[in-house]
């Protein structure tokens, strides 16, 4: 059982976190980590998370058996092969392919934790395994929330308090506690606070409401990817 959970409610306060040492689960549940958690559990390779469309083009343009996903906007950027919809990433379209992956909140967080010993992402799909794993850690525990364009959101501080809350009779700070308020707030309806948090409104108000179902589901894989060298493989 890690002796300590933190949790940091968005990437702009990491760097007041000396992440060196311990173990980080990041957070981007609308949607870039249930987006990658679906994605190796189907099977893609690895998935290198990178902050900018033109960082995409140059590092698949050099590699193989490629495919670039992501979005600005939440919509597809012109040119790549998928957006960030979790269920473009089915085992048809990625078993086989390693993906080059940029958002506007998740892989920015992927990219401010390389600091840490272990980087593991976490969302629904894999709260289970996620947790499971964590059980086993020893040492401090941080979640990083990728929260929204710098700001706080609902969805990943829940999420982090869902793992809080499994893991029992350990030490917790003043945001670990909050997080895990949260969730009890939210654990009976977790599709409803994705329908009426701020960011599931607005992936709604541009046709991308069904994946709030989507990234709501509970348990739905058994992987725990996480970060080897700038990559996240299962
Ligand atoms: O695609 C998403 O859901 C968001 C984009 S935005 O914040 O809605 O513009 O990106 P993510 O990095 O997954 O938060
Ligand atoms: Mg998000």
């Amino acid at each position: 059982m890690p002796a300590s959970i933190d949790v940091v409610f968005t990437p702009d306060l990491l760097p007041f976190s000396d992440l060196t040492g311990k173990t980080v689960v990041v957070a981007d549940i609308l949607r870039a980590t249930t987006t990658i958690t679906f994605a190796v559990a189907n099977g893609a390779t690895a998935i290198t998370p990178v902050l900018t469309p033109d960082d995409a083009f140059r590092l698949a343009a050099d590699q193989p058996n490629t495919l670039i996903g992501g979005e600005r906007g939440g919509m597809k950027v012109d040119g790549f092969d998928l957006g960030n919809s979790p269920r473009e990433y089915t085992e048809t379209v990625v078993s086989g392919w390693q993906i080059v992956l940029t958002t506007t909140n998740g892989t920015r967080t992927l990219q401010a934790c390389r600091a840490a010993e272990r980087v593991l992402v976490g969302s629904f799909l894999n709260l289970r395994a996620i947790v499971n794993r964590l059980a086993q850690a020893e040492g401090e525990l941080v979640f990083a929330c990728s929260g929204r364009e710098g700001g706080f959101c609902t969805e990943d501080t829940v999420f982090a308090g869902a793992c809080v809350a499994a893991l029992a009779e350990t030490q917790l700070t003043d945001a670990a506690e909050a997080a895990k308020i949260l969730y009890q707030e939210h654990c009976e309806d977790l599709l409803g606070m994705l329908k009426n948090c701020y960011h599931g409104r607005s992936l709604a108000s541009i046709g991308l409401g069904e994946d709030l179902e989507f990234c709501a589901q509970m348990d739905l894989v058994d992987v725990v990817p996480h970060l080897v060298d700038g990559r996240i493989i299962v």
